[in-house]
């Protein structure tokens, strides 16, 4: 019932304990019902005007694949929020959400990995949409070259998504677990975190459904 606001702080703090002992472990941590159905509709329908209205560019640097059949595959086309806008409320409702997050369970770590870092700042929020018929992105490492990006933070927006039918899941290959994927979902209210650098290549494989995402990269 909506009189029963989310008890904020006990939340947060029960996510930290989550987020850093599977960073600790797997460095790849999913909590699911991030901010709650309401809200997570409401990032959505924020996330979709702004796509109706154009704002969104090319992501990848080849934008479309001519494939055989010259059928052209849309790359994924993205967009940069701060959160402050004011048609965009509820995106900074999910920003403020995960910075807590991060900040908290970059405190609570001691002498865990997450404690190895010290979060100086955080990227804005790329809202990303894979426009469906087959897009995709490659196989790839977010920060391959040391650029200072430590977490990566993706929240996912993607209503009764099946995979079975609209593809677009996420691969993680995880360093050091040899013949071990991290199959995830890009499920509506799910949120994701994973070490930015090498130790987890990754990959999108096609969507035949439009597939929305935020990221958020945290540096230290
Ligand atoms: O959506 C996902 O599940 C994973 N998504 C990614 O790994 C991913 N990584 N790096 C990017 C850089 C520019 C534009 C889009 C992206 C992008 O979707
Ligand atoms: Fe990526």
């Amino acid at each position: 019932p909506p009189f029963l606001h989310r008890d904020n702080r006990g939340f947060i703090e029960e996510i930290c304990k989550n987020v850093v002992s599977d960073m600790d472990a797997y460095g790849v941590c999913v909590v699911d019902d991030f901010l709650g159905a309401e809200t997570g509709l409401a990032v959505l329908d924020e996330v979709k005007r702004l796509y109706s209205r154009g704002d969104f560019r090319d992501g990848q640097l080849v934008t479309n694949l001519i494939t055989s059949d010259l059928k052209t595959i849309e790359g994924d086309k993205i967009t940069w929020v701060d959160g402050k806008e004011c048609e965009c409320k509820n995106i900074g409702l999910l920003i403020s959400q995960v910075d807590s997050i991060i900040v908290h369970a970059n405190k609570m770590s001691d002498n865990g990995k997450m404690g190895d870092y010290v979060i100086s700042g955080r990227t804005k929020a790329m809202v990303a949409c894979y426009p469906g018929s087959g897009s995709h992105y490659v196989k790839h490492v977010d920060n391959p070259n040391r650029d200072g990006r430590c977490i990566t933070a993706i929240y996912y927006l993607n209503l009764n998504w099946d995979v079975k039918e609209h593809g677009g899941l996420l691969r993680i290959f995880p360093e050091g677990w040899s013949d071990q994927v991290a199959n995830i979902e890009p499920l509506f209210d799910r949120i994701l975190f994973f070490w930015s650098d090498r130790r987890n290549p990754h990959e999108v494989q096609p969507a035949h459904q439009t597939r929305y995402a935020i990221t958020l990269w945290y540096f230290d």
